[in-house]
């Protein structure tokens, strides 16, 4: 399999005292969605800002399909190595229409490609091509989600970070932004890097999984195990089954 990213050994925090990534190491294979799980504060998001180089790495590695990233910032990610990132907030301009945001996400296109992809995902993603000449500001919660989703998959990226991609969605709406995500994995082949609070609805469209506390792995494994394992249940899933 080849590996899409790669985490060796990652520290990161915000303040030079404070390690909030305590020694990280994860792995995502190309086309695999892996969950990163774990309670509030552990330091998911950190995680990826610091993959993304919003955060810069004190020690350890980042390597995006075997290169060395570790000490790029994050425009020179998305741009050189094909990285894309969807922010938990703000991860629209909900003054612009919906073209508009596609055409922002695809800046780095040529005119005629740009075209082409956002015809290519107004395709994958009908709820967009309806509603191409509306403000953002007039989708809903999910329609937004996938939105921001497909304005990160303009450029083609070969691996996307998403943070907490169902966060305020009620359940129905929900499973429509994971298929969403399922489905541009089997179309275009992208390795998906997920936040999730919604464990067992992120177990049950992931791959793998890694359940971080307090800045490091407590345990990792493939997630339909992870899903029937009785101690993760009661620790980690609410007692929820799958
Ligand atoms: N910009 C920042 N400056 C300083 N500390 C921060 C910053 N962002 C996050 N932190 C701290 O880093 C720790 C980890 O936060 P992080 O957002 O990575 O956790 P998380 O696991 O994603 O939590 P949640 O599930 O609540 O979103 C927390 O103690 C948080 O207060």
């Amino acid at each position: 399999m080849n590996r899409a990213i790669t985490v060796d050994r990652l520290r990161a925090g915000y303040t030079r005292e404070v390690d909030i990534l305590d020694g990280i190491s994860l792995q995502v294979q190309r086309a695999e969605i892996v969950s990163l799980l774990g309670p509030n504060g552990c330091g998911k998001s950190t995680l990826l800002k610091a993959i993304a180089g919003f955060v810069q790495p004190r020690s350890g590695q980042v390597l995006l399909e075997r290169r060395d990233v570790s000490a790029l910032p994050a425009h020179e990610k998305m741009r050189s190595c094909s990285l894309g990132f969807v922010p938990q907030t703000e991860n629209i301009f909900s003054a612009l229409s919906v073209r508009e945001n596609l055409q922002i996400g695809g800046h780095y296109l040529a005119p005629a490609a740009r075209l082409g992809r956002i015809e290519r995902l107004c395709s994958l993603y009908p709820v967009l091509a309806r509603k191409l000449r509306a403000p953002a500001a007039s989708l809903s919660g999910g329609e937004r989600q996938i939105l921001a989703l497909a304005r990160a998959l303009m450029p083609s990226p070969k691996v996307l970070l998403l943070d907490e991609p169902s966060a305020g969605l009620a359940p129905m709406v929900l499973r429509q932004v994971f298929d969403a995500i399922v489905e541009i994995r089997d179309e275009e082949q992208v390795s998906i890097l997920m936040v999730e609070q919604n464990a067992v609805e992120a177990l049950r469209i992931s791959d793998r999984a890694y359940i971080l506390a307090l800045g490091a792995v407590a345990l990792s494994g493939r997630a339909d195990e992870l899903l029937h394992d009785p101690k993760v249940r009661d620790l980690y899933l609410g007692g929820r089954a799958a």
